[in-house]
């Protein structure tokens, strides 16, 4: 499957013709081989384009039409990711696939099955009156053994249902797993383009399939069983159809049959069918849902993926929402093997589908006499009945299973689409470590962000030996953050060239550098969550940790006021400004415990001591080599301010007093910037002045007007 090959690279190649500007990114043409990967991102891609519209593309899970260029797509999709995947699924549950497959034909085979036993009973009857011994024992044994008949098709189809949730609930685990894990290993650069996005979303669509989520165009892999059961059951009714012999045409008998075949309809109009009311949403479900949903929108979530990246969060909400989702499918499975108890199964007998046995008896009287075989009539009609319905039902799921194949297409190219800024395998180099912390040598580095016409970042070139520490200021919209994004290695970079301890970062794997650094980001993330988590996600592996936490809060400044919320280090943080609605629970209680209610606001101060306190749970830490935080004490008032500059001093040397972490931040207060061994002024994208404090007053320019005008 596409899937388990080496994930495909995108690259700025020549587009394709809906997506018309020369700069947009599509699936790399790697050749030679084409991969059967990239067949499938080609085809995927090559579906959505409208015909006759040049640069006109389909939005995601647009529908499409059903032509001869589409038919072919489809069918590299099928051949070079569809068997596969079914495969993989299948892989999943061998033995309960093969007999869903199995279960599914046989249920096909029912409603002519049924049809026929119909047929032998009305014969039966008619026999037994025209014969003149009619006795109610014998009539009644046989309505006996058409309602155990019956029985027995419900248990099979209760069975065959259960068996089939289950099949289902793997599949569905499976691709809801990979795509969420997907969605985590992409960088920004790889989300911002808008056929990443696209084909993301249809791929979202494919895995919504399999939550049964109906309409059309949605159609899972497992859904394609359907067809098979359908396919079974018209070859049943035209066996049947082809095995009767002539037809008898008594229009009254057949309208008498057509009124008895609407009873069962007003028998359900009347309340006589059983109804299967849904299973009660417990508090404990409410807020393992709850939890779930959350993790999937954090792995999600645009505004958080730079702190997700940069603290390596992805295997923790990956494994977190794994464990949430398991638990709500052994809730829903438990609550399918009650349903399936026998006592459930009886209940699911239908009254209605009951009396259908006895709908042939006012047939029966008005033949009483006649010779012909009201069994043959009642199975001819009922026969055609079928056959005109399950042709109908075989097309719709024809018709929805070809646009299920472009929605798979696009779940197979989102599997390989590799994060841009990953270097080739080939290439990777490993972190090296220096003494002292990160050198940072930066030449003639240039970035536009994509849309953008100018230049954020132009020609920046320093150094930056390891165990320094620097300062960039300048005005606003120089250019300080983008630089930070870039020596983060949350954006790249167009032009120029980039070396970390000597070697180009462009050579190293992103996440293995961010276990080196940490960072207060000017537009830190505000997570919807405790206390405990907003600080500890800062090193999540010491998010069960007390003291580590405590330890980062108290570096951080945050101690203080965190001691004095209602629930200390649980307390739910808001971050909307509005209290969140308590989550409804069947007995009108809350789904949440009364104190989870509380969602306690923040000042903007607090907030930021808060993202000090996560980027110090890792500050401190041996790999740690580089700290950079922009303007990290903007809403701080200047006592707080001087004492997280003293914190970050400190953290940055040993004991010794020997500076072992490199230190950068951006500030727009200059007598803080002061602090720091050098000073960047950055203008217009550039590093317009760069030297100590004392150099740049001396040379008299911008950062002496700057400085001057500050205090
Ligand atoms: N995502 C983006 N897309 C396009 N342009 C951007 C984006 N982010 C920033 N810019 C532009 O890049 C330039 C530099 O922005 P940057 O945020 O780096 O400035 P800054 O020096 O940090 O400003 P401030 O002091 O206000 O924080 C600005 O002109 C800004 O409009």
């Amino acid at each position: 499957m596409c899937q388990q090959s080496k994930p495909q690279r995108l690259k700025r190649s020549s587009p394709p013709p809906s997506l018309a500007t020369p700069d947009r990114t599509q699936f790399q043409s790697q050749a030679p081989p084409l991969d059967s990967c990239h067949r499938v991102q080609k085809a995927w891609l090559a579906s959505r384009v409208i015909p006759r519209r040049r640069g006109g593309y389909l939005m995601p899970g647009g529908q499409r039409p059903l032509n001869k260029t589409n038919i072919r797509l489809a069918t590299t999709i099928s051949r070079e990711c569809a068997f596969d995947l079914l495969r993989v699924l299948w892989g999943l549950h061998p033995i309960r696939t093969s007999l869903m497959m199995c279960l599914n034909i046989v249920r096909g085979l029912f409603p002519a099955f049924r049809g026929y036993s119909q047929a032998m009973i009305v014969d039966e009857l008619q026999s037994l009156v025209s014969s003149g011994h009619f006795t109610w024992s014998r009539l009644v044994k046989l309505l006996v053994a058409e309602i155990l008949r019956r029985a027995f098709e419900t248990a099979v189809d209760s069975f065959a249902t259960t068996n089939e949730n289950i099949v289902q609930d793997s599949a569905r685990f499976f691709v809801e797993y990979q795509q969420v894990a997907q969605r985590l290993r992409l960088d920004i650069p790889t989300l911002a383009e808008p056929v990443v996005r696209d084909c993301l979303q249809e791929s979202d669509l494919f895995v919504r399939s399999f939550s049964g989520m109906g309409g059309f165009g949605l159609l899972s892999p497992f859904d394609f069983v359907q067809i098979f059961a359908l396919m079974s059951e018209l070859a049943s009714h035209v066996l049947v159809l082809l095995s009767l012999t002539g037809g008898c045409a008594n229009m009254g008998a057949l309208l008498l049959s057509v009124l008895s075949a609407l009873f069962p309809l007003f028998l359900s109009r009347f309340g006589f069918t059983p109804s299967h009311p849904d299973a009660p949403y417990t508090p404990q479900e409410a807020r393992t849902a709850e939890r779930q949903e959350k993790l999937r929108n954090l792995a999600y979530s645009d505004c958080h993926r730079p702190e997700i990246l940069l603290f390596g969060l992805g295997p923790w909400i990956l494994q977190s929402w794994a464990n949430t989702r398991t638990a709500m499918m052994h809730d829903e499975r438990s609550t399918d093997s009650i349903r399936s108890s026998l006592p459930q199964i009886l209940s699911q007998i239908n009254v209605s589908d009951l009396l259908f046995a006895l709908q042939n008896m006012p047939l029966l009287l008005m033949f009483q006499s006649s010779s012909a075989s009201l069994g043959s009539l009642a199975l001819y009609r009922s026969s055609i009945q079928s056959l005109v319905f399950t042709v109908g039902n075989l097309l719709t799921t024809v018709r929805m299973a070809f646009q299920g194949i472009f929605l798979m297409g696009a779940f197979c190219a989102a599997m390989n689409i590799r994060p841009q800024l990953n270097p080739p395998d080939e290439e990777v180099v490993s972190y090296p470590t220096i003494a002292n912390g990160m050198k940072i040598e930066a030449r003639h580095l240039s970035y536009t962000y994509p849309g953008s016409k100018d230049a954020s970042l132009k020609d920046v070139s320093f150094t930056l030996e390891a165990g320094e520490s620097l300062a960039i200021v300048g005005y606003n919209g120089s250019g300080k953050s983008t630089l930070a994004k870039v020596l983060l290695r949350i954006i790249d970079f167009s032009e120029g060239d980039l070396l970390v301890n000597g070697v180009d970062i462009r050579r190293m794997s992103p996440s293995e550098y961010h276990h080196h650094v940490t960072t207060v980001f000017q537009g830190f993330s505000k997570f919807n969550s405790t206390v405990r988590e907003n600080v500890g996600l800062g090193f999540v592996q010491k998010l069960g940790s007390q003291t580590a936490i405590e330890h980062a809060m108290h570096l951080g400044g945050a101690d203080t006021f965190v001691h004095s919320l209602p629930n200390g280090l649980k307390t739910k943080l808001d971050i909307s400004g509005f209290d969140s609605m308590p989550y409804p629970s069947v007995s009108g209680a809350t789904a949440h415990g009364p104190s989870s209610r509380i969602h306690h606001g923040l000042s903007g101060g607090e907030w930021q001591r808060i993202a000090i306190s996560r980027a110090f749970m890792r500050a401190d830490r041996p790999e740690v080599d580089l700290l950079l935080f922009d303007e990290p004490t903007s809403s701080l008032d200047g006592h707080a301010q001087n004492k997280v500059f003293d914190t970050i001093d400190k953290v940055s040397r040993a004991p010794s007093g020997e500076k072992t972490k490199t230190v950068i931040f951006i500030t727009h207060r200059l007598s803080t910037a002061r602090r720091a061994d050098k000073i960047a002024m950055m203008e217009k994208g550039t590093i317009s002045e760069f030297g100590t404090h004392e150099e740049l007053l001396k040379k008299g320019g911008s950062y002496a007007a700057l400085y001057k005008a500050s205090v």
